[in-house]
This record gives structure tokens, sequence and C-alpha cells, in this order.
């Protein structure tokens, strides 16, 4: 039956029950996608199972999970994508989607170990999906068409920010959104722990560097306006946080973002290749 429109809930399997794959079942679920319509299947049994009780949806071996699928979304660790896509070939419904969210593993790897014409979509989601405030970049294979995309858009309606980009971007998207919510949360750790350093109660330094993350990102994306507009309106002539600015400047903080950023992009390489 495959993915054409029934008006039926396509039928989504969960292969990978772990980070990321219980992020997508919570997402789908907060989106309204029915619990009989989820399948999650897992090597260890037994985190499945917890999913499934989790969020109301059902639990299979991933043969059983495949065989009645329309989509089939792979959230296993990049090694392990050759062996479940081997499993998973020969039980795979004729016109399903496949989607992974894998680092690094390109749409060829999926194409060459499935039947001739399989629609691929590769997705690279971040963990505040769980909240609805994640960012995902996806991108098609030969065969995934306009209405695979738009169903993969669909399936992960309630992860937040969805946007369409070529393969070839895949790399940059994984390092800089992909991993970049470790990167600032490193910075709102160092940020707390600064001011515990000052004498600031922990919870208060906690709370005052989250809500300062939380509202810069918020300004930037509320009035369009250049992060460094903005800086420079935090920025008195003299004044603390020029200051601020000059120290972190002064210790590289900058080129360290730009440094940890294309060595995340190099790694996802390097998982493609691998
Ligand atoms: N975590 C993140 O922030 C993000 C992760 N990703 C991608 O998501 C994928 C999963 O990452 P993550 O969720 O963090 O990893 P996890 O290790 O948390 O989850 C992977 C799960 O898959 C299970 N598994 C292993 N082999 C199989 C198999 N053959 N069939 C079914 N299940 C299997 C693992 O079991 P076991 O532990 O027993 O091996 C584990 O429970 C990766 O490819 C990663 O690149 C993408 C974007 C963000
Ligand atoms: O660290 C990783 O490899 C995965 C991919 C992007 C985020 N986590």
């Amino acid at each position: 039956m495959g993915t054409q429109d029934t008006g039926v809930t396509p039928a989504v399997a969960v292969l990978g029950g772990g980070v990321m794959g219980g992020t997508l079942v919570a997402a789908l679920r907060a989106g309204g996608w029915p619990g009989d319509r989820v399948t999650v299947a897992d090597q260890d049994a037994s985190k499945a199972d917890a999913l499934a009780r989790e969020h109301d949806v059902r639990v299979a071996g991933n043969r059983d999970a495949v065989a009645s699928a329309d989509v089939v979304l792979l959230a296993v660790k990049p090694d392990v994508v050759p062996a479940a896509l081997a499993e998973l070939a020969p039980v795979l419904r004729d016109g399903a989607l496949v989607v992974s969210v894998a680092a690094g593993v390109p749409l060829r790897v999926y194409e060459d170990a499935l039947p001739a014409g399989t629609p691929v979509v590769r997705v690279m989601p971040n963990t505040p999906a769980l909240i609805g405030k994640g960012a995902s970049g996806i991108a098609p294979g030969a065969a995934a068409g306009d209405e695979h995309l738009a169903l993969v858009e669909r399936v992960l309606a309630a992860t937040g920010l969805v946007v369409r980009v070529a393969e070839k971007h895949l790399d940059a998207v994984t390092a800089l959104s992909g991993s970049g919510p470790a990167y600032v949360f490193y910075v709102i750790d160092a940020l707390a722990e600064a001011g515990v350093l000052l004498g600031l109660p922990r919870d208060l330094a906690s709370r005052l560097a989250v809500a300062t993350v939380e509202g810069s990102a918020a300004m930037v994306a509320r009035t369009g306006d250049h992060p460094a507009v903005l800086r420079e309106r935090v920025s008195s002539p003299g004044g603390t946080t020029v200051a601020g600015v000059a120290a972190l400047d002064a210790h590289a903080v900058r080129a360290g973002l730009v440094a940890g950023v294309r060595a995340a992009a190099e790694r996802s390489r390097e998982l493609g290749a691998s």
C-alpha cells in the first residue's frame, strides 16, 4: 500500500528506542499520531516495552514492525545501519518510505541496500524536539518526491523547526543544530558556574543563565536583528559588556565555537565513510 493518501494515518515503525527514537515516538504522540499507528522496536526489548508503556504505542521485533509499516524510521547508531538495512530490506512493504536520523550515513548506502526505487529521506533532528523546540534538516533520496518530504514533515510536525536541505549540507546541519544543543548546554553550564564563582547561590546562577540564553535566542528570532547589532545594544562604551566580550575574544571563544562545529562536521563525514 505504501505512502499514498488513503485517509488512514500511515503506520510508522521506529527502529531503535534510544535517545532519538524515544524522542521521535514522544513527538509523534504529542502531534496526535494515533498510538496504534506507531510501533517501536529495539534489540533490547525492555527498552521498547518501556517506551510503548510510556507513550501508549505498539511494540514488536524489527521485522514485524517493518512488515506492517508505511514509514520506517531508523534511529540506530550509524555503524548499525548496514545490519538494520539487511534485516529490513526483505520485509519492507512495496512503496514504504524509509527515514533515517543516523549521522553521516549517505543516502546511497540506504539506496544500495534497499529494493530499487525505495524512497529514502535523511533527517538530522536534535534533542529539543522532545519539547517541540527542535531543529531538523531533511534531505530526499533519488526516489523521494515532494509527497515523501511532506510526509516526513507531518511525522516531525510536533518537533519544531523543519527545513529542507540538499544532502551535501547535512554534515553541516549535523554539526550545527544536531550536535548544537550540547554546545549550548555547555555554555549554560559555564555561565552558571561563573556566577557561582562570583558568589551567587547555584540555583539562582542556573536560573539566570537559562533565562539569559532563552531570552537572547528569542530576541534574535523575534526581532530578526543580526546578533552583532543586538550585542552592540548591550555594550555601553567603556562599560562591563565590552570588558567581558574582550576577555572572551582573548580566550578565543568565538574561534573555539567555530572549531567545534567544524570538528563535528568532520566527524560526521568520517561516520559516513566508515
Ligand atoms: N542523540 C542525539 O542527539 C541525536 C542522534 N542522532 C542519531 O540518532 C541515532 C541514534 O542515536 P541515539 O538515540 O543517541 O543512540 P542510542 O544508543 O540512545 O539509541 C540507539 C538504540 O538502538 C538500539 N539498537 C542497536 N541495534 C539495533 C538494531 N539492529 N535494531 C533495533 N535497535 C537497535 C540500541 O540498543 P543498544 O543500546 O543495546 O545497542 C539503542 O537502544 C544515531 O544514528 C545518531 O546519529 C541524530 C540527531 C541527534
Ligand atoms: O553525537 C552524535 O553523533 C549525534 C548526531 C548529532 C547529535 N548526536
